[in-house]
């Protein structure tokens, strides 16, 4: 297919059934991607050498309508693998450098592209290059940034309480966004925050997990339901009750007592399958570091709510973080201070 309406190029193998005219349509391509996904399971070899998906970016470019790793773009691990399948891409005609995701076919849910496409003029979230499939991998190009705050929690240990109140602050106004474009996120956490080279812009990634809202607050999802990150789940999503935008919200406070902590929450408290204790124990509060401001504490109270009809609003609990970062005057910490060690068991 020539180049269509607003993506630069269509790889070739785009069925005709995504491309009316001027327009091309990243959902229904990647629903096709994704439903191949799950015919082939196990079929490994007739995936031939099927090419097929939509650059975005035209510092991307394809060559006779198909993209090919070694031939059109060169990748080798970022951050030598410590972030699993994610790569640093290099054009090969462009020399355009980006970052890559790989997911295997069977595990590529199209919702992941297709609301990630939906927030591409959000600053807060990082930019999508384009959705393509090549045999049974779909690889994600997207911008490249320097790490992830869980990069920066390996290195420092735990953060400083104005830099872990800063981030928090970043990543709930990029969730009021999502939740105002019906977008819900289901796994914050430190390592899908991406940071700026200066460590002082945050940008969320990972869609993986995302499920839109339909106009009463509950998730609509066609797609085969995959659970966030444990420790960071709300009990009512521990419970399998219906996933809504406060969700998001009680991993955002999860993510906080992380950074402040510098240990993922209840496993202070507890051993074992955490499931049951999300669902039926009280929230985690005696984790908050006893250093920490009263507002900053409150925050966690509030964000930890068990109740999610009694939990604030994304922007709600924003307005307690600014309360929160004004009390312990402002941010001050630099990204790059001395390691402190993670707190202790209880
Ligand atoms: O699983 C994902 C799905 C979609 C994404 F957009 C990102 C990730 N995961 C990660 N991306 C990075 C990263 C990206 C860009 N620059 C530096 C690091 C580190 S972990």
């Amino acid at each position: 297919l020539s180049s269509v309406g607003d993506c630069s190029l269509a790889v070739k193998g785009l069925r005709n059934s995504v491309s009316q005219g001027d327009r091309c349509y990243v959902g229904d391509l990647c629903k096709e991607m994704a439903r191949d996904g799950v015919e082939e399971e196990g079929e490994e070899e007739c995936a031939s050498d099927v090419n097929e998906g939509l650059l975005l970016n035209e510092q991307l470019q394809p060559v006779d309508y198909e993209y090919r790793e070694g031939r059109d773009y060169s990748t080798q691990p970022l951050k030598n693998g410590s972030y699993g399948d994610v790569y640093l891409v290099k054009d090969a005609n462009t020399g355009f450098v980006c970052a890559a995701k790989k997911i295997p076919l069977s595990r590529f849910r199209s919702d992941e592209v297709t609301l990630w496409n939906r927030l591409h003029n959000l600053p807060t979230v990082i930019q999508l290059f384009g959705a393509v499939r090549e045999r049974n991998l779909v690889i994600l190009f997207m911008d490249l940034k320097s790490e992830s705050v869980g990069q920066l929690l390996m290195r420092r240990g735990r953060l400083p309480e104005d830099l872990a109140l800063h981030y928090v602050f970043q990543v709930l106004g990029a969730l009021d966004h999502l939740h105002k474009k019906q977008v819900l996120h289901l796994d914050i956490k430190a390592d899908n925050v991406l940071l700026s080279e200066d460590g002082m812009n945050s940008f969320l990634c990972d869609f993986g997990h995302s499920e839109k809202l339909d106009s009463s607050g509950m998730s609509l999802n066609d797609q085969p339901v995959i659970k966030g990150t444990v420790t960071h789940m709300s009990p009512e999503v521990a419970r399998g009750h219906h996933r809504g935008t406060k969700a998001d919200v009680w991993s955002s406070s999860c993510m906080l007592l992380h950074m402040l902590s510098g240990c993922h929450p209840w496993t202070r408290s507890y051993s074992g399958p955490l499931c049951l204790k999300i669902a039926n124990e009280p929230p985690p509060l005696k984790e908050i570091p006893p250093d920490c401001s009263h507002r900053t504490a409150d925050v966690m109270r509030a964000g930890l709510q068990k109740d999610p009809g009694k939990r604030p609003s994304a922007v709600g609990l924003q307005k307690e973080v600014e309360r929160a970062l004004k009390e312990v005057g402002g941010l001050r910490s630099s990204v790059n201070g001395r390691y402190q060690e993670p707190l202790k068991k209880l």
